[in-house]
């Protein structure tokens, strides 16, 4: 099994998470708090009462974790490929697979992956949701002093399923958009690619983004009630399940609830995917 498809994912999702993570904390709080006006109005707020760093919020898990979770979603996707069509990452651009057999690895990985994400991404989202500012003397400190105590107080409350709260509906977002992510990528690619040959790096780029972009507005709806499924718990709102969940938030706020941080995501997903793709394929280029 080459190895080389798991260490590109890992650097190139280390890139794009640093690149994304204060887009992303704004995207969380917009889904799970309806104390914001808006994108700017919760931008101004945090900037306010938490300073830059209030961006960087939970970043430290995924930085510790992408190393597992983007080696498997980029590894698994490319061996699936090997296993179902005989070729390399080398021999894809001469002999290129069907779009179908993208699909299926791309859902081949998300699917793993998703269950590797599961706790990193409950603790991400606890912690970007905390808006205390940094402890100052005599004010109440915050739930959670960090990501191990979070997952220690998670633990304890909840024992192991308490960290996989919020896993189904990570699944079942990342299952089928992960093809999407993927045969978006590909097409794009050789729309713009001589046959035979490999695409240029304005092409990565723009192919990247795009691949981002897609699956991202896609995977949207079951990312908002993933992210409120993961809050659950610490709120009055206890949901009965992801059907439950998806019933009560539309009843209460609209369908518009399904696309809430939609912008924010999208803005956060060209940028991130443009460099994930860029720094994996260059990668694997440059190892041969
Ligand atoms: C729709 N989904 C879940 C994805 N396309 N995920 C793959 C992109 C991962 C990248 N680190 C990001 O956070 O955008």
């Amino acid at each position: 099994m080459p190895v080389e498809e798991f260490v590109a994912g890992w650097i190139s999702g280390a890139l794009g998470l640093v690149l994304g993570h204060p887009f992303d904390t704004v995207k969380v709080r917009l889904q799970t708090q309806t104390t914001y006006r808006g994108i700017v109005d919760c931008m101004v707020k945090t900037y306010r009462h938490e300073s830059l760093l209030g961006f960087f919020k939970g970043m430290s898990f995924p930085i510790a974790s992408i190393a597992v979770v983007n080696s498997v979603l980029f590894g698994v996707y490319s061996n699936a490929l090997l296993a179902l069509t005989a070729t390399s990452h080398q021999e894809r651009r001469a002999q290129p697979p069907s779009y179908t057999h993208v699909f299926i690895a791309g859902c081949t990985g998300g699917f793993l992956q998703a269950y590797c994400l599961a706790p990193f991404d409950l603790i991400k989202v606890r912690l970007q949701n905390q808006t205390e500012p940094r402890a100052k003397l005599g004010s109440p400190p915050p739930r959670y002093r960090g990501p191990v105590h979070c997952a220690a107080s998670i633990f304890q409350a909840e024992g192991p399923r308490g960290l996989f709260r919020g896993a189904w509906a990570l699944t079942l977002r990342d299952t089928p958009t992960m093809g999407i992510y993927f045969v978006t990528y590909e097409w794009l690619c050789r729309q713009s690619t001589p046959d035979g040959q490999n695409p240029s790096s304005a092409t990565v780029l723009v192919a990247g983004g795009f691949a981002g972009l897609t699956s991202w507005v896609t995977a949207t709806p079951l990312d908002v009630i993933k992210s409120r499924m993961q809050m659950a718990g610490l709120k009055q709102r206890v949901y009965r399940g992801l059907l439950d969940c998806m019933v009560s938030s539309a009843r209460q706020e609209g369908l518009g609830v399904f696309f809430r941080g939609l912008t924010i995501n999208s803005a956060r997903a060209f940028p991130v995917n443009a460099v994930t793709f860029l720094s994996y394929e260059y990668l694997l280029h440059s190892w041969g």
